[in-house]
């Protein structure tokens, strides 16, 4: 079977089944709890497994004279009806050995109970029952088809536990757990089946009963039971019942019911008179209890409930997965029989489909007949120029399911007349047979005598919208039609964006084109000083990224306003109380090491991240700052002062300020230079230098340091470097 169909056929079972799978799964975890804690109040004995009949009954009867019946149950509990010397009936679990009596037996709680009759029958007795049964047969099913996907997918049983290409969450968990947990959830069905089939006596009875018993032997003088073979060779552990005499008649028996069969023991000689092996479908049905409910293994309990809970992930994992599959929606303006633009696409979880609607947009835009379809929906384009095929590879290099037909519809239709085309494969380099179905389509095409390659195959790696503008630019060189080039346009639009506002803003003017901006966060976002603001400013993918300094909870930004800069241009048209969308990323290797003294560099935007560290900053840790501005502007005052404030609380241990368009032309490396002495010391007593700026002063900084480093340390820059006492966040 292909892929699809695999994958049809576990869709299918899945939606059919889903709601009482839920059901089931929810009902079914909630019962394996109650069966691990059945187990909690232990009455099993510490040697349960060694002790015989022969040892349990005497020491039974010396203190009960008068015992009806012994059960033992799934847990290895004993439970005793007898009367003990003093004529008190006794109904509880004993230990076998001693006769002490342990605990009295708990009824089900009701909410157990209409969970048990929820999951068996959904209350709908025996058509419930039925329900149930079809529906275990149903997850049989869906467990081998999940299992043939993920054999397909892995390309051969051998490969089955080998490591899954994570395309996004849950198409990964949905089979990584699937894989883990198959053969449980396998268990479980086949006994739910089972059980059900059982229920409804699908498998013919066996009625054999006990022949009539005609006691031959002569009654001892003297009865003992420990003597008794059948008692010594049986363990409390193959026993489910044993039934007592009710009198010193010889008509009366012991009935011992054990897991396998039942034997009727004649009281005074221990001679079995009759047995019954119990048929296999009976043992059949006992086992797939056992497995079906964990009853009697803690450790089977617990993976029963983590299968159940693992049953509701993959449902709704499953779902989440087709729904993005289907995602997809083509919208045309133009009908094949009309479209200059044909761009057919192969896509399995509609990824591909996101790049061909950006060119279809826009070719639409421009007011040229475009056309969106799929690939298996090939036919005749009379009126095409051009046919532009977008196609992911599948399995061993198969089609995408809604491409598999294409190659033969091509040979089936020929267009009638020149068209251009141009084949963009969509794959992975994570996988041996990279794009081959699109390798393929383009060998199918160029050697159809009324198509005209205008571009070479393109490929684009792991949906890189890098590696697709590659064949925008070349594709619009060749047909002069202009297309889009930044990747960012290509790119999957951004997720997780959080409302924040605008609560201060500095204001630019003629010699101040640095402005301050404060913004309030969500509550519970987590980041600190040196983490990242990632802002959209132009509402699509496009990102712009600020380093921030975290003050009094909110986010502080220094921001630079560039002519045509598009992040900078957005901030700088905010006023107070404008809200916008944005999300903090997290850049833990410019975060504030703890309890280490730090020397900050920077130059001009670049103070931003450590503003909020030298708040956040301790007395008894020095901190001290060299900043480089051009000029001495409103807000580089504003920062002074804020300086001064921090020196006089002890958060900062010293500050120099260089400027390169003032009278004495200073730089930021100049004061690095006068104060080499001091760096040399700090980075030889474990302390840190962290630089943010520009990517140029950056460099010209690390050459000064690394000279320092040399005279001072004899060590070079990368020792300090490889032991993390340099930090960057340079632009
Ligand atoms: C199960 C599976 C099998 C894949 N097999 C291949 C393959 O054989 N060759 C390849 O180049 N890419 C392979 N890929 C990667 C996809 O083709 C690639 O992620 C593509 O961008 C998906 O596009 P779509 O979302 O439009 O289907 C495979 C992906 C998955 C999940």
């Amino acid at each position: 079977m292909t892929l699809s169909t695999w994958r049809y056929a576990h869709l299918a079972l899945a939606i059919i089944s889903s709601v009482f799978l839920v059901m089931a799964s929810v009902t079914g975890a909630i019962l394996a709890i109650d069966a691990i804690q059945e187990k909690m109040p232990a009455y099993r004995v510490a040697n349960f497994n060694e002790i015989t009949l022969a040892q349990s009954i005497p020491a039974l009867h010396k203190k009960y004279p008068e015992i009806s019946e012994i059960s033992v149950d799934h847990n290895g509990f004993v439970l005793l009806k007898a009367f003990d010397s003093g004529g008190n009936e006794i109904d509880g679990y004993v230990n076998p050995e001693t006769g002490e009596v342990l605990g009295k037996p708990v009824e089900k709680s009701a909410f157990i109970q209409w969970n048990i009759a929820l999951h068996r029958s959904l209350f709908l007795k025996e058509t419930g029952r039925l329900i149930i049964g079809v529906i275990s047969f149903l997850l049989v099913l869906i467990a081998i088809s999940g299992f043939a996907l993920v054999v397909q997918r892995q390309r051969g049983i051998s490969k089955f536990f080998t490591k899954v290409i994570k395309e996004y969450f849950f198409q990964y968990y949905h089979v990584i757990s699937g894989r883990l947990i198959l053969i449980p959830v396998l268990i479980i069905a086949l006994t739910g089946t089972y059980l059900s089939t059982a229920r409804f006596q699908l498998f013919p009875l066996d009625n054999t009963k006990h022949k009539e018993i005609i006691v031959v032997d002569e009654i001892p003088e003297q009865r003992n039971i420990a003597d008794f073979k059948v008692f010594n060779t049986t363990k409390l552990e193959s026993v489910q019942k044993v039934e007592f005499p009710f009198a010193d008649d010889p008509e009366e028996f012991y009935t011992l019911k054990l897991n396998d069969k039942e034997l009727i023991v004649n009281q005074f000689t221990g001679k079995i008179e009759s047995e019954i092996k119990y048929p296999i479908t009976l043992l059949l049905e006992n086992l797939s209890l056992d497995l079906h409910t964990g009853r009697t293994n803690i450790i089977w309990a617990i993976v029963l409930a983590i299968a159940c809970l693992n049953i509701l992930f993959f449902i709704y994992s499953g779902f989440a997965i087709t729904l993005k599959r289907r995602a997809t929606k083509i919208k045309n303006k133009y009908k094949a029989k009309d479209a200059e633009y044909i761009l057919l696409v192969g896509s399995e979880n509609g990824s591909t489909f996101r790049f061909a609607n950006a060119i279809h947009e826009q070719l639409n835009v421009q007011g040229k007949a475009s056309y969106l379809v799929q690939l298996n929906n090939y036919t005749i384009f009379p009126k095409a120029k051009h046919l532009l095929v977008f196609t992911s590879t599948y399995g061993l290099g198969d089609p995408p399911s809604n491409g598999n037909k294409v190659l033969q519809l091509i040979d089936r239709y020929p267009q009638k007349h020149k068209i251009g085309f141009s084949v963009v494969g969509f794959g992975s380099h994570a996988y041996p047979d990279f794009c081959v179905f699109a390798k393929q389509i383009h060998e199918k095409l160029s050697a159809q005598e009324w198509a005209n390659a205008v571009t070479d195959l393109f490929t684009v790696d792991d949906k890189s919208a890098v590696d697709f503008v590659n064949w925008v630019k070349e594709w619009s060189a060749k047909t002069e039609i202009e297309l889009a080039k930044t990747p960012a346009l290509y790119a999957k639009k951004p997720k997780g964006l959080h409302k924040m506002m605008v609560l201060d803003k500095t204001t630019i003017s003629e010699s101040e084109q640095t402005f301050m901006l404060t913004i309030r966060v969500p509550a519970r976002t987590k980041f600190t000083s040196g983490d990242l603001l990632a802002i959209y400013p132009a509402n699509d993918n496009r990102e712009r990224l600020y380093s921030v300094a975290k003050c009094n909870g909110n986010v502080q930004l220094v921001v630079k306003l560039h002519p045509e800069g598009l992040g900078s241009g957005y901030l700088n048209n905010l006023n107070i109380g404008s809200v916008i969308k944005a999300r903090m990323v997290t850049n833990a290797s410019f975060h504030q090491p703890k309890n280490k003294a730090i020397a900050m560099i920077a130059n001009g935007t670049g103070i931003a991240p450590f503003l909020g560290m030298i708040l956040q900053g301790k007395k008894t840790i020095p901190h001290s700052l060299y900043v480089g501005f051009r000029n001495e502007t409103q807000l580089v005052k504003h920062h002074q002062s804020f300086l001064e404030k921090q020196i006089k609380q002890q958060k900062l241990q010293k500050y120099q300020i260089a400027f390169s368009r003032e009278q004495n032309h200073c730089y930021v490396m100049d004061l690095i230079r006068t104060d080499a002495d001091y760096l040399a010391q700090l980075l030889n007593n474990d302390g840190v230098i962290m630089i943010c700026g520009s990517l140029l002063m950056q460099q010209d900084v690390e050459k000064v340091l690394d000279e320092i480093c040399q005279e001072f340390n004899s060590k070079p820059l990368s020792y300090y470097k490889d032991q993390k006492q340099l930090l960057t966040d340079c632009y």
